[in-house]
């Protein structure tokens, strides 16, 4: 047997008629032959997974998948919209969105969600939502009970499957990187979820280490979190002591651990007393401070006014309006409230009397609603002087001294933006022609 040619990777068989040849009973044979157990299947399967792998990098690092998905779901959501009169405002996002997603450039903004549509059974409960929250801002969801937030947060969170849409933070996607998408997310739940019996410090501990934040920091970074929110004095006691409030707290400063760039945080400070409502809030000026952006929801349009540079009102599943705080009330309740408390005993008739007064002494104003004893006008005018509203008022309470116990004016607020739009919300509603939300349309 000729070994140097073993060496060189020949290998040799035995042949039929091996007494006719000269090196004996075997012939030289190559390894990388493709029949038997030879390796030349394998080196042409090694190259070819390697040119497949090659593509796939090469399609990932030029960003062709993440536009082709975006090209994808912005084609199928295009008829979201279809028959429905939308605010320019609200269009205008979503042509942006939907821009930075055919673009693939889905990193621009800390969140871009597209189409985000969820329905249950019959009734579409999220409506081909748009959101853009830009790095380091605060966004604001506000809507009535049911307008659809926490399902919205329920979707961006990964905890409730999409209907139809997408989502990506940070540049990634639910779909298809989803753990890299919620590494960058912090979740404060509409309800807390902790563990009775560990205590506020325990939890954070927890959570840091499986955000891994290493041994040596954790400690820390918990404790300058327990003090940021006001929990020094619960550390040590059981969650399953603390008041409502408190739980708030813990909830709040669970999604805050790691400093994720994302944090959503639905209603943080429901059932906050006021001074721990402002910590909660400075808590969150130092988070956007430090480059993080905030998705919030809240009841308090004084909490909104304080932490977010842009709102949205959803109503029915869909944004009816957007942009900053300012922005809305100068676009959509310019002019004055005039509220009036009236006395129980006041008759029908004079309240009546009461009212045509008001809305005859400044054209343009209207009673907007109505409580028990407490009447809301807004003068919808921006001529009217403060001296002109107090010398109505004035006149009025001595008019009507029998009806009228109390009044207040003031200038409107973002409170009469959201009342301006809440009584659009309907409690059910029916599904919409969409192509992406799953056979919608059909079942209609
Ligand atoms: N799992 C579910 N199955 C059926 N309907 C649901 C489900 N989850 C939510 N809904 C319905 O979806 C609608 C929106 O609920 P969601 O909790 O998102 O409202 P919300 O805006 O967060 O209200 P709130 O301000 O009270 O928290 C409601 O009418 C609710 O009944």
């Amino acid at each position: 047997m000729d070994w140097t040619l073993m060496k060189r990777g020949i290998s040799f068989v035995p042949t039929e008629n091996c007494v006719d040849l000269p090196s004996g009973c075997f012939e030289p044979k190559s390894y990388i032959r493709l029949e038997g157990l030879n390796i030349g299947e394998a080196i042409i399967m090694l190259g070819c997974s390697g040119f497949f792998w090659f593509v796939c990098l090469f399609l990932l690092e030029h960003r062709y998948l993440q536009r082709l998905w975006g090209k994808l779901i912005t084609h199928m959501v295009a008829d979201c919209f279809e028959n429905t009169q939308e605010d320019e405002d609200v269009l205008y996002e979503k042509e942006r969105i939907q821009d930075l997603f055919q673009r693939g450039e889905t990193e621009k903004d800390a969140l871009l969600a597209v189409g985000l549509t969820k329905s249950f059974k019959r009734f579409v409960v999220v409506d081909c939502l748009n959101i853009g929250v830009h790095h380091g801002e605060c966004f604001g969801l506000l809507g009535v009970n049911g307008a659809g937030k926490t399902t919205t947060f329920k979707m961006l969170t990964g905890a409730e499957v999409i209907t139809s849409g997408g989502s990506c933070i940070m540049g990634y996607n639910l779909g298809v990187n989803r753990r890299k998408y919620l590494s960058h997310v912090g979740y404060c739940p509409q309800f807390d979820a902790l563990v009775n019996v560990m205590t506020a410090k325990e939890t954070l501990l927890m959570y840091a280490r499986l955000r891994g934040i290493p041994e040596s920091v954790a400690e820390q970074h918990v404790d300058s979190l327990i003090d940021q929110l006001g929990l020094t004095e619960y550390k040590d006691k059981h969650c399953g002591t603390y008041s409502g409030g408190n739980k708030r707290k813990l909830s709040t400063a669970i999604a805050m651990v790691g400093e994720p760039p994302l944090l959503f945080l639905d209603e943080p400070t429901l059932g906050v007393d006021p001074i721990s409502r402002r910590k909660i809030w400075n808590a969150l000026v130092d988070c956007i401070k430090n480059g993080q952006s905030i998705v919030l929801t809240s009841h308090s349009m004084e909490e909104c006014e304080y932490l977010c540079h842009r709102l949205g009102i959803m109503v029915n599943g869909r944004f009816r309006c957007l942009g900053s705080p300012q922005y809305l009330k100068d676009k959509y309740c310019q002019g004055y409230t005039i509220k009036v408390k009236t006395r129980m005993t006041a008759s029908a008739e004079k309240l009546e009397e009461l009212k045509t007064f008001l809305v005859q002494t400044f054209g343009g104003s209207f009673l907007r609603d109505e409580h028990i004893v407490m009447l809301n006008f807004l003068v919808e005018r921006r001529d009217v002087t403060w001296a002109q509203l107090y010398s109505t008022v004035r006149e009025m309470k001595t008019r009507f001294e029998d009806v009228v116990e109390d009044s207040l004016v003031g200038k409107t607020s973002l409170e009469d933006v959201f009342l301006s739009f809440t009584s659009e919300q309907v409690q059910q509603r029916p599904k919409v022609k969409c192509r992406l939300c799953l056979g919608c349309g059909k079942s209609q």
